[in-house]
């Protein structure tokens, strides 16, 4: 038994030994050689034909297992690492942007189509988040602006706007226009459109200043409105508001986008992220934080959507800018838009 035990050893040490050497390693004399070989029939009982053990697996079971995780830890690398079909977020509310940037090339329709107003081609299409342009103050300011406004009216579903320009106010299923109503008329103050003005200025300067267009070939156009969003049923059409959608084909005058977020995600509502819907399937989201900027070119490569709001009320406003100067609106004045007659 022992003498059995002690061959078994030798036997492990030698095979070991061989594993790793090439012939050529091989150093001393061929005697060696020789003699492991007269080892090694020793053990497989004398007979030279018998198969040796060599450099058999002696655990399999424990490379299976090694191999089985390898492959389960590159496929959660690849999983983690692949942006198809996921949500990548482009704005927390928690995170305080600076700016924010992402570029796109231009989809060929809005290309085409900016291509018509010399000077008014982005250099490249994409997107810019920024909390940094508008102050604390001056948002606090626009939220009491839209809140005065949209509690003349509101609604009886989920979406309600309120247009400063021409007056148009949500109200149950329609909508009615604010200046005519008793209440409506004077409902602002000359310093609520001078805020309004600024905040519109900064906007306009640095969607031009973004996208490297003079700003003097930028105007704002309709419509751009304030809204309130909730989670009520939708009554109408206009209340269902998280449908994908381009901005250049829902509202024709739209170049440039720009959107002033009123409300905190996650503080005073649940739900209503905005949605880019990119390539491969890939969503870039951006969560609501007051003061919060976004500008984006208005075509294709900027597909999108608002998420449904779960809960709590959701306050933005869309100011929107076109390259057409047929399309230019005024900053408001609380005064009714005298359209000239058909
Ligand atoms: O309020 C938002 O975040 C986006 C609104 C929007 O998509 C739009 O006005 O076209
Ligand atoms: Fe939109």
């Amino acid at each position: 038994m022992e003498s059995e035990t002690k061959a078994v050893k030798r036997h492990g040490k030698t095979s070991d030994t061989s594993k790793h050497r090439e012939p050529s390693d091989r150093k001393g004399p061929v005697k060696d050689s020789k003699s492991s070989d007269r080892d090694e029939s020793k053990q497989t009982g004398g007979n030279p034909t018998q198969p040796k053990f060599g450099p058999m697996p002696r655990f399999p079971h424990q490379r299976v297992w090694t191999r089985a995780i390898m492959i389960i830890a590159l496929l959660i690398v690849v999983y983690f690492t692949s942006k198809n079909g996921k949500e990548v977020p482009l704005a927390r509310q928690h995170e305080i942007l600076h700016q924010r940037k992402q570029l796109l090339d231009c989809s060929e329709s809005y290309q085409s189509e900016v291509e018509l107003y010399p000077g008014c081609v982005p250099e490249k299409c994409g997107r810019l988040i920024s909390d940094s342009l508008i102050t604390v103050g001056e948002a606090q300011a626009m939220l009491e602006i839209a809140k005065r406004g949209l509690n003349l009216g509101g609604s009886l579903g989920g979406a309600s706007i309120l247009d400063l320009h021409s007056g148009a106010l949500s109200v149950g299923r329609t909508f009615i226009n604010m200046y005519m109503t008793e209440k409506g008329k004077n409902i602002y103050r000359k310093s609520d459109f001078d805020t309004y003005k600024q905040v519109r200025i900064k906007i306009h300067r640095a969607v031009a200043q973004h996208f490297k267009i003079s700003p003097d070939v930028l105007y704002l156009t309709h419509p751009t409105f304030f809204s309130r969003l909730t989670n009520l049923p939708p009554g109408t059409e206009h209340d269902e508001y998280w449908h994908p959608h381009v901005d250049k084909d829902t509202y024709k005058s739209f170049h440039y986008t720009s959107l002033l977020y009123l409300s905190d995600y996650g503080d005073d509502f649940d739900g209503g992220r905005f949605i880019f819907i990119d390539k491969d399937n890939v969503n870039s989201t951006v969560e609501p934080r007051k003061g919060r900027v976004s500008m984006f070119t208005s075509g294709k490569e900027n597909t999108h959507f608002v998420e449904r709001v779960r809960s709590g009320t959701r306050f933005a406003m869309t100011i929107s800018f076109t390259c057409d100067p047929k399309h230019a609106i005024s900053d408001p004045n609380g005064k009714v838009i005298k359209r000239a007659p058909k």
